[in-house]
């Protein structure tokens, strides 16, 4: 195998793991940031994110000599042969991709650039943009060296991400010349992984159209969901049964409050706002969205229909990150929910075994923040669930139960049988399930 030198600029999520995993392949990676306290924590083996199995392959990477840190990116652009550039493209206020950090990187490469050097996007990016970041690099560089724009866009989840790049099932290389997707194509051969070649366009739009079709079956069976509310069928019990078909599939049919996250929510703007520019429709997207936004404020209706009014009720909330095993919440729902339960007069402890701190930046200090879920359920009127975490699933519901001042659980996940909570003395309502009438129970704690 051939080893590379590559520069990996932006060091957030994408560009942390993918370089680290490049690394651990083989390669010689440097992994570049503006952000000079993320390069020096890292410089000291600190993760800035949390990413399960990330501080063990940085750690392994540092210590073989294949994996730095700097803020010195011309530098590091001038060693490379291959430039990855995975900086953000956050959603703008028309709801584009702002392509700011992308110009900004591509305009350093072309003001440094030394030498013949293949260019990759990794970042989700609008289709043309690999045309445009070719014009930067040229404008920047007088066009006194050659280059190649690649598109490379990434598959990986948070929360899994290591194992889902090291893992990877495709790697999609979008390039005008043969040569520089070859480059690209050798670069991945460790991971084993299918190679598909296609022009710049259509590997940015596989991006876009990929996220967006998850992102619709999750809108759809969130519709379905509501449905079964109305008509007493069971969700779970739909989604397995559409599942079973192979062209379905099981995967990404779990219904609950709707998909958040720095992807899902940014993606389907933009990919409505290309459309848009491109003056075409897609009708279906418009739905996915406005399904999607609805679906986060059901909970609230479920409470209210519970409890009347929520001023003054005390509201337990479980999981603040928008999934599981990460603690990112951008876009999550809890940051859309606490502040509608806030305004409603409602007082809000909330618990989440890693992005308390994140969601504390946003929601500020009108929410009480908990170090455990026994401490934020106690002498609750209600708990919410909006983040799946195991830490949170697998408490002893059984203890909790009595030390709540009413046991009424609102799953925004459908982490548990109803029938199971039922007995448990909960009254339990999840999202697209049959309600089952609770248990009599025992004495709770009095309040
Ligand atoms: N987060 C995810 O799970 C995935 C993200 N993506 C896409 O990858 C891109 C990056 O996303 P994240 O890693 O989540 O973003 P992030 O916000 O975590 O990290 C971006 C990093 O780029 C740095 N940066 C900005 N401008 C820079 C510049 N000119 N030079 C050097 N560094 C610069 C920032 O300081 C930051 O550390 C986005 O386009 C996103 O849509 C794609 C697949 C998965
Ligand atoms: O472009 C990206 O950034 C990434 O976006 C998603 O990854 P991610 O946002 O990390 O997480 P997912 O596991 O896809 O979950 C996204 C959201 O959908 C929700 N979801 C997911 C699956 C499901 O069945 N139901 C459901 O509500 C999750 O709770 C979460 O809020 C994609 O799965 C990745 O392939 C892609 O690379």
């Amino acid at each position: 195998m051939k080893s590379y030198s590559i520069a990996v600029i932006g060091t957030g999520y994408v560009g942390l793991v993918s370089g680290t995993c490049f690394a651990y392949v083989g390669h010689r990676v440097v992994c570049c940031d503006v952000d000079a306290s993320k390069i020096e924590r890292l410089k000291r083996c600190e993760i800035p994110i949390y990413e399960p199995g990330l501080d063990k392959l940085v750690a392994e990477g540092m210590q073989q000599g294949r994996l730095r840190f700097t803020t010195d990116i011309d530098a590091a652009i001038q060693a490379a042969d291959v430039i990855f550039i995975a900086v953000g493209t956050p959603m703008s206020q028309t709801g584009e991709a702002n392509l700011d950090y992308v110009q900004q990187a591509a305009r350093m490469i072309g003001t440094v650039i030394n030498g013949y050097k293949v260019i990759v996007t990794k970042s989700t990016v609008p289709v043309g943009t690999g045309r445009l970041i070719a014009q930067w690099i040229g404008e920047a560089s007088h066009n006194q060296y050659s280059f190649d724009i690649v598109s490379n866009p990434e598959f990986l989840r948070e929360g899994s991400a290591v194992y889902d790049c090291l893992n990877m099932e495709r790697t999609v290389i979008g390039a005008d010349r043969p040569e520089a997707a070859a480059i690209i194509a050798e670069l991945h051969e460790p991971f084993g992984t299918v190679v598909l070649k296609t022009s710049i366009e259509s590997a940015e739009l596989i991006k876009y159209a990929s996220n967006c079709f998850l992102a619709m079956k999750i809108s759809y069976i969130n519709s379905i969901a509501n449905l079964c509310d109305q008509l007493g069928a069971d969700v779970d019990e739909v989604a397995q049964g559409m599942g079973l078909d192979s062209r379905i599939g099981h995967r990404f049919l779990q219904a609950g409050i709707g998909y958040g996250g720095s992807c899902f929510p940014k993606d389907t703007y933009a990919l409505r706002h290309l459309t848009k520019e491109a003056g075409c429709s897609f009708s279906i997207l418009e739905a996915v969205i406005d399904t999607n936004e609805q679906q986060r404020l059901i909970v609230i209706d479920k409470l209210k229909q519970s409890l009347g009014t929520l001023a003054g009720k005390r509201i337990a909330v479980l999981g603040l990150a928008f999934k599981p095993n990460t603690n990112d919440v951008r876009d999550a729902p809890s940051l859309t929910i606490i502040p509608k339960l806030l305004e409603a007069g409602a007082i809000v402890r909330a618990y989440d075994p890693v992005a308390a701190e994140e969601a504390r930046h946003v929601l500020g200090d009108q929410v009480v923040y908990m170090p455990s879920v026994q401490d934020t359920v106690m002498y609750c009127d209600a708990c919410l669930i909006l983040t799946e975490w195991e830490q949170i699933v697998e408490s002893d519901w059984e203890k909790l139960h009595s030390s709540m001042s009413r046991p009424l659980l609102i799953d925004g996940r459908n982490c548990w049988s109803a029938e199971k909570m039922a007995e448990l003395g909960f009254e339990y309502i999840s999202m697209g399930r049959p309600f089952v009438p609770q248990r009599e129970t025992s004495l709770r704690v009095p309040v």
